[in-house]
């Protein structure tokens, strides 16, 4: 290689991760949602108003003219990381959309632009973890919650204002990690390869489980339905048409029931069907993309204690849990 080899910075972004926010929004006689508007139908008897809560970790990350605090340790473009993670502190207590996730992320990533003109992008990435209200003698109860599961609700906004402030769009992404599922019978692996490699038995029913990763991007936001450019002050009109909250529900939904009701032929099957099913359900859902972990339970050979546990496979009772490897099937499916 030649000494006079030349250098450029092809890429830049920075910001602060794993910002850890909680949000508490108190019902007062004004902002109170009808009895019914809320889904785990709020109990009325314990004392105080009805609370709402929402944790998020956010990563909050920018890009722009920001190269010469790489090139020249020229710090007068750079808005401190600490700055942006007190700009999510800031934002979570005076946001209208403090407890949604996608709203607020969009209102993080639309702050950043709005903000510094020389920041033409930010990717808001964040996690929502479940908090869901304890039921005390069949009635939800007001301001106590429990984490009733590891899955967690993702978020990931780009806000690009690259080609201007008139023309900042916003590309959104949803979906849920650590979902973890498993079913017993309902699911099938045979007719794959079988070579001098194989060693792997066919099995026509088997236990199936994953932890699912799932996101889902929504169509771009319309110029003819003035929601391009967008601003803060249309992220309702823009909730109102992608229904953020309820095509989440509708996308945990749908995939648990495909892959609960799926006589599965493969997970590379059922990944798919759950994918069309999700598309069919959800019309602003653009693409579907599924990441599944293989979790394999294998039976415990039990011959040395005079117990048959390995034949036929199907009618195994005892499973160790492989620690790795374990099979790893993705893809995306996208409205044509
Ligand atoms: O559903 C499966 N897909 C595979 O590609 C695969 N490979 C494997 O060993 N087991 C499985 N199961």
């Amino acid at each position: 290689m030649s000494s006079a080899s030349t250098f450029q910075l092809s890429a830049a972004r920075y910001g602060k991760s794993n910002v850890r926010v909680f949000r508490v929004a108190r019902e007062t006689p004004a902002n109170a949602t009808s009895p019914n508007s809320d889904p785990a139908g709020v109990s009325a008897s314990a004392r105080g108003p009805v609370h709402h809560v929402a944790e998020f970790n956010v990563n909050a990350h920018l890009e722009g003219d920001i190269a010469k605090s790489y090139t020249e340790a020229d710090n007068s473009v750079v808005v401190a990381t600490d700055s942006i993670k007190n700009t999510c502190y800031i934002l979570s207590k005076t946001s209208p959309h403090a407890t949604s996730p996608t709203l607020y992320a969009l209102h993080v990533g639309l702050h950043f632009v709005n903000k510094y003109d020389h920041i033409h992008k930010s990717v808001i990435a964040l996690e929502q973890l479940r908090w869901s209200r304890i039921d005390v003698r069949g009635e939800a109860h007001k301001h106590a919650f429990v984490r009733d599961g590891d899955e967690k609700r993702t978020v990931e906004i780009e806000v690009d204002a690259s080609a201007g402030v008139d023309h900042v769009t916003a590309k959104i992404t949803a979906g849920y990690r650590d979902l973890l599922v498993l079913k017993s019978s309902g699911s099938a692996f045979e007719g794959f390869i079988r070579d001098e490699y194989t060693t792997l038995t066919e099995v026509s029913d088997r236990i199936f489980s994953t932890a699912i990763d799932l996101s889902y991007t929504f169509a771009p936001p319309s110029a003819s339905k003035h929601l391009v450019p967008l601003t803060i002050d249309k992220l309702s009109a823009l909730d109102a048409e992608y229904e953020f909250d309820k095509v989440a529900e509708s996308a945990r939904r749908v995939t648990l029931e495909v892959f609960a009701e799926d006589e599965s032929a493969s997970v590379q099957a059922t990944l798919y069907k759950a994918a069309q099913r999700l598309l069919e359900v959800n019309g602003w859902v653009a693409s579907v993309t599924y990441r599944l972990p293989n979790r394999h339970y294998v039976p415990v050979n039990l011959a040395f204690a005079g117990l048959e546990n390995m034949h036929p496979p199907e009618q195994a009772e005892v499973f160790c849990l492989l620690d790795a490897p374990s099979g790893y099937i993705s893809a995306t499916v996208t409205r044509t």
